[in-house]
């Protein structure tokens, strides 16, 4: 019986798309919250995990190493660093207790994390706090025992008691029920590499070295005023994304300490570049983060390592130029990939700049809120998740 969990949970299914009206579908009572922890089976036991601690840091990056997503061939796996998970999961405002993890004898066997956000959906006036989730995983050699329902209910009472009764998340697969699905798309920036570990393959008529010439690019950008972010730039980089956010229906609201914290580039781990003009006025900004996969069983090569294109306003610069110099950036930073969605302005450069579709997709889920309109386009998604 698919999805026997998933039916229990405030989401819509396929008949509710007529008969529920927009917002929340449950009214939440934050007396009714369970102020203890689910029950879990014996041995196992709930703890908060401090990214901060390196030892619990640790154990969190050898959990995911090991069992976390996989393409859908099983060829690679994510290979979040430890510098990655304490930017995303340690922004301002984060709650201790919603880095969640489950121990059988001191060895962590599932994990799942939240992080709060201010949310706007289908440009209604109110914002909307909520949390999104991200990093669910179970130890793959204790899958089928019902752990990952018990971590989702988990972090849904750790949410509720904070009286907050909505949730934003992504997933490879299809469960009740997406609001958005998004196509993954990538750009090939070291040819050679990319057909060695079977990420990309040849055509009859197609060689290695032609398609090292077809993706060939320039060493230099070509924007005028492009340069790395820096702290100076805050204020007016935070203008320039939520007044950008505006034209899509889902898009989060950034105080200037979250840009800070989001956009500040960080080595290995997020690129942020400016395009400032006279007088110091930024136009433009584009941003990629590091998100290597293990190449599980490869003669030559442990690792792919992959920019995903993260927030690019474009307000003076085309859009397509800007992208290009994203790509040079990224090539020049050492990436052999540059992977994107189809969401916001994405399809805008796909083809000119030669992104090739990836055979999976990636879906937008919203817990607890009916939609004005059932589903969205991806180019109606303003939100990017790592
Ligand atoms: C190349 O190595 C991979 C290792 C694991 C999975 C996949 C395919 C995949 N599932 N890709 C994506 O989900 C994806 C493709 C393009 C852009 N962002 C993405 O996912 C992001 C956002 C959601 N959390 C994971 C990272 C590829």
């Amino acid at each position: 019986k698919p999805h026997q969990f998933w039916e229990t949970q405030p989401i819509p299914n396929i008949n509710d798309m007529d008969s529920l009206k927009p917002g929340p579908i449950q009214e939440g009572v934050l007396e009714d919250v369970r102020k203890d922890p689910y029950n879990l089976i014996s041995k196992f036991e709930w703890c908060n995990i401090d990214l901060r601690n390196d030892e619990q840091a640790q154990q969190v990056y050898a959990l995911l190493k090991e069992n976390y997503v996989e393409d859908d061939d099983n060829m690679f796996r994510f290979d979040y660093s430890i510098d990655f998970l304490r930017w995303a999961l340690l922004p301002p405002g984060q709650y201790p207790d919603w880095i969640v993890g489950v121990k059988v004898n001191q060895k962590l066997v599932g994990f799942i994390t939240g992080i709060p956000v201010t949310l706007n959906i289908e440009n209604q006036q109110t914002k909307i706090k909520m949390t999104e989730i991200n990093f669910l995983c179970v130890h793959k050699k204790i899958r089928a025992n019902r752990l990952a329902p018990v971590l989702i209910k988990e972090i849904t009472r750790r949410v509720h008691i904070k009286n907050m009764w909505q949730a934003v998340y992504t997933a490879g697969i299809v469960v009740p029920t997406p609001i958005s699905q998004t196509r993954y798309y990538h750009r090939s920036l070291n040819a050679k590499k990319l057909i060695e570990v079977g990420f990309s393959s040849l055509s009859a008529r197609q060689t290695i070295s032609r398609q090292q010439k077809l993706y060939k690019l320039p060493e230099e950008t070509k924007t005028q005023g492009l340069r790395s972010m820096k702290k100076k730039d805050v204020a007016q980089v935070t203008k320039l994304l939520n007044e950008y956010l505006k034209k899509f229906k889902l898009y989060f609201k950034y105080t200037e300490d979250e840009v800070k914290h989001w956009f500040i580039p960080r080595k290995d781990v997020i690129s942020t570049y400016v395009v400032e003009k006279e007088q110091g006025i930024i136009t433009d900004f584009l941003s990629f983060y590091n998100l290597p996969s293990q190449v599980i069983k490869n003669p030559k090569y442990t690792h792919l390592k992959a920019a995903y294109s993260y927030y690019n306003v474009a307000t003076q610069t085309p859009i397509v130029q800007l992208m290009y110099d994203a790509l040079i950036l990224a090539k020049n930073e050492g990436y052999d990939v540059f992977n994107c969605l189809d969401i916001m302005e994405n399809e805008k450069f796909l083809k000119e700049l030669m992104f090739c579709p990836g055979d999976g997709q990636l879906n937008y889920y919203l817990y607890n809120w009916k939609l004005e309109s059932n589903m969205l386009k991806p180019e109606e998604i303003g939100i990017v998740l790592v």
